[in-house]
């Protein structure tokens, strides 16, 4: 079995896909979590389908921002200081189940031999040169920013702001190595329109489209920084003067994470190590067994911040090393707080450690999913966090207890109406048409429910996924209070009672990517096995062996009810 399993394994379709790597100059907020999840959806739902996945997320370790808050913080190296804080973000994994199978650190040997060698297959195809840089740097954001978009800072004498981050710029002229971004607006023009899914959703990509359109022309990149002013950095190949910008450098930790340019380009099967264990820190070995294909189906998921490099900067440099593009960039909203975007540098953050702690992590993960939109910013508020807690337990977690109450029997009704038993469910009803009716459209949801998962998960629709699963718990607790099983001859009560717990059964193994943790606490309630949670048991009556403890238990739950935190 194990055997078939890895071979299934090694043949089934592969696919990647990325956070974008965070830089650790603080504490990780809802919002990391945010996009880290919505790849551990997708990832978990591929190994659930028996596909392979790999899912790499990580840290941005270089650049000016570290090596100041490094020397402010009286660390002697930046190493040192980003060795402390990238833990942070291993422990935010760890909290919440983000099962990645590669942390990469920019700050990993093998990425920074990456960087040299998209450096020179830049250089080699004549899309990098030297030149003299002069303009409106911001060191917050790391990027220079054109005269048009520099405003005086009307609060500081003497300082400016851009228009687009409203972070400060300095003026600064210095030598500098440039991309040839300015040779990309039509083949990025191009890609796009012949790939109508790479920015996704579909307002990005118009907004995207329409911006490459109206500017006459990209201006080239300043792609590194004078050693002098920037230390913490790469080394450009050949000339230790200049240091690689944070973007080149960041963002090829994609191409890093599966096994790198070299075995890209060569399709050769990759042994990758340092593929940490979902924060275990136990380095694994994986291989990536088509380097290409796999960097091919590779979706960047990222917010909406970033979107510039994303889809005009990275893809350039791909094209310009010889690369093939990745798949897709998908870009989501930003969580607000007061209307301000959460950000690490502002502080105005929710910390979702601190949330997990009381309400459970897969309270926070339900939450994140059932109220954000990839198109539209989200506004945390703690007190509906609390309520979709309840709805869980008081919805959810009734539907499974009352079924596991002492006056039923699921192992009975299991054995009865599985595909192993001999009763079919609306038989028992024939002289009642509107129960058999319900009973008949309630089957026909159950049996909707794989494929609107596949289609919501794809899409990134997890909100109206989270509302199709909310109506068939809802559906399954009407019938509970319509059929009033605990009135009924033993049959009739078993067919509610199992049509109710398949239900349970059924949505439970499709929600493990959801909600790992309180997945396995409903599935252990009914006595699943192990073995019976994976997709080949999500059709009606295809496990006849559970339930076998569920009624003897007493009044054990799976997710207890907790007060609102902060009205007590
Ligand atoms: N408020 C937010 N809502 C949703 N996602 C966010 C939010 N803040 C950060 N992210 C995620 O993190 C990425 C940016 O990472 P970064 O480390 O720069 O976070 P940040 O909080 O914006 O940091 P800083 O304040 O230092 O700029 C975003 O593209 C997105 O994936």
């Amino acid at each position: 079995m194990q055997y078939r399993t890895a071979i299934h394994r090694l043949y089934s379709k592969a696919s990647h896909i990325t956070t974008p790597i965070f830089y650790p100059n603080a504490k990780p907020h809802i919002g990391h979590l945010y996009s880290s999840l919505l790849c551990d959806v997708h990832h978990r739902w591929q190994l659930l389908k028996e596909n392979q996945s790999f899912f790499t997320t990580g840290t941005d370790e270089h650049g000016l921002k570290i090596q100041l808050a490094s020397e402010s913080n009286g660390f002697d190296q930046p190493k040192k200081f980003v060795d402390k804080l990238y833990m942070d973000f291993v422990h935010l994994d760890k909290i919440f189940d983000i099962n990645y199978t590669r942390f990469i650190r920019t700050t990993d040997p093998d990425h920074i031999e990456n960087v040299k060698e998209l450096w020179q297959l830049c250089l080699k195809n004549g899309f990098i040169y030297k030149g003299e840089h002069k303009g409106w740097y911001s060191i917050s954001d790391e990027t220079f920013y054109p005269e048009s978009k520099v405003v005086k800072d009307p609060s500081h004498d003497g300082k400016y702001l851009n228009t687009e981050s409203n972070n400060e710029v300095i003026y600064q002229s210095e030598t500098n190595y440039f991309f040839r971004l300015s040779l990309f607006r039509e083949r990025l023009i191009s890609h796009i329109k012949q790939h109508p899914h790479f920015i996704f959703p579909v307002t990005k990509r118009e907004q995207i489209l329409q911006e490459l359109e109206t500017t006459e022309n990209l201006l080239d990149l300043s792609i590194s920084r004078p050693s002098t002013r920037l230390k913490w950095g790469i080394s450009t190949p050949n000339d230790p003067s200049q240091k690689v910008y944070v973007w080149f450098d960041a963002l090829c930790n994609y191409l890093s994470s599966i096994g790198g340019i070299s075995s890209i380009l060569n399709n050769t099967a990759e042994v990758v190590s340092k593929h940490y264990n979902a924060g275990s820190n136990v380095e694994m070995q994986l291989t990536i067994p088509h380097p290409k294909e796999v960097w091919q189906t590779t979706i960047h998921v990222i917010g909406k911040d970033i979107a510039k490099f994303h889809t005009i900067y990275w893809p350039s440099f791909l094209l310009a090393a010889g690369l093939p593009l990745p798949k897709q960039v998908v870009i989501h909203g930003h969580w607000l707080c007061n209307g301000v975007k959460m950000s690490k540098s502002l502080g105005n953050v929710v910390d979702p450690v601190d949330m997990a702690s009381y309400y459970g992590s897969d309270i926070v993960r339900w939450f994140l999913l059932e109220n954000s939109k990839l198109e539209e910013d989200g506004d945390f508020q703690e007190q509906r966090l609390s309520e979709t807690r309840e709805l869980l337990v008081s919805k959810w977690g009734n539907l499974v207890n009352r079924c596991c109450g002492s006056k039923f029997d699921v192992e009975r009704a299991v054995t009865k109406f599985s595909n192993k038993g001999h009763l079919q469910l609306q038989e028992v009803f024939q002289n009642e048409p509107e129960i058999s009716q319900q009973i008949k459209s309630h089957i026909k949801l159950l049996n909707e429910t794989k494929d609107v998962f596949e289609e919501k998960i794809t899409l990134f629709q997890y909100s109206q996924l989270l509302k199709h699963v909310w109506g068939i718990i809802n559906d399954a607790n009407t019938l509970v209070q319509n059929g009033k099983p605990w009135e009924r001859e033993v049959d009739q009560q078993d067919a509610i009672i199992f049509l109710s717990m398949e239900t349970s059964r059924i949505l439970t193994i499709l929600c493990q990517p959801i909600m790992p943790a309180l997945s396995q606490s409903l599935l252990d309630r009914i006595d699943v096995l192990e073995e019976r949670r994976t997709i080949t048991f999500i059709e009606l009556g295809s496990d006849e062996a559970y339930g076998k403890y569920s009624n003897k238990r007493g009044r054990e739950v799976p997710l207890k009810r907790i007060p609102y935190r902060l009205s007590e």
